[in-house]
């Protein structure tokens, strides 16, 4: 197994009308593809927040390796559309991410950089498209590729392909499947999605009200599961 990214130990979040995480532990190795899932109100969001820093939790800690400053981590948000008039086009929209106090003049290595993530997200033939006009999955793609200037050591999907549709989704999974095997991106996947789930993860963290499972995907079992929106 390589080596290890993150650990979570002895996690818990109070909040005053709940207690999340059940003491959770669980590792992260380098290059794993790991789908966080289970039903509304269970914890998912507030794991992430914890990860991301945005949440001290009440007890317990996230161990980073070897330490979170020399952890890049670039984040999807669930799918958001925008305005047909919004006004930037594909290129320039996932420029925003570069150091926005320069934009729009782009270092000759933020251009290279630019070029490398358009390429990775099929974006280049749609890059002076106006961002407004492009479809679902186009847009999430280019968040996808916002996300990806930074080279980011671990990928965080929050639910980002909540709302889209079932082609748009496969896509966009099958994007990040190829990166995480070809960079060794390392992927946390925010789902209620199981298929999708079992399609492209290594492994599977079920927060449940009670307690979590951790596994290898293929022990996923629906039954285990009370979600939302899931399908099978
Ligand atoms: N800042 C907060 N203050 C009080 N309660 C909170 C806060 N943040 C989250 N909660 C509660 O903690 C529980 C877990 O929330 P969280 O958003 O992490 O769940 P989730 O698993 O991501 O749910 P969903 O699938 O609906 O997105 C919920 O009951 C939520 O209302």
């Amino acid at each position: 197994m390589s080596e290890i990214m993150l650990a979570c130990h002895q996690l818990r979040q109070d909040f005053s009308e709940k207690e999340v995480l059940n003491n959770l532990d669980f590792e992260l190795h380098r290059g794993e593809f790991l789908s966080i899932v289970g039903e509304n109100g269970v914890g998912k969001t507030t794991l992430i927040r914890i990860i991301l820093g945005q949440l001290q939790p009440t007890h317990g800690q996230v161990q980073f390796f070897p330490s979170r400053k020399d952890l890049s981590i670039g984040y999807v948000p669930q799918f958001r559309n925008l305005d047909d008039e919004y006004p930037l086009s594909v290129r320039n929209f996932v420029a925003l991410n570069f150091s926005g106090f320069h934009w729009p003049w782009l270092s000759h290595q933020e251009h290279q950089q630019l070029q490398r993530v358009l390429q990775e997200t099929d974006l280049e033939q749609l890059q002076n498209e106006p961002m407004g006009r492009a479809s679902g999955g186009e847009k999430q793609r280019a968040y996808l590729a916002q996300a990806l200037t930074k080279q980011p050591d671990l990928l965080i999907l929050d639910e980002s392909t909540a709302s889209l549709d079932p082609i748009a989704k496969e896509t966009l999974l099958k994007l990040v499947r190829k990166l995480n095997q070809t960079t060794q991106v390392t992927v946390i996947f925010v789902t209620h999605d199981l298929p999708l789930a079992r399609a492209y993860s290594d492994h599977y963290l079920l927060l449940q009200p009670q307690g979590y499972e951790y596994g290898e995907i293929q022990q996923l079992q629906v039954n285990d599961y009370v979600g939302g929106e899931h399908h099978v």
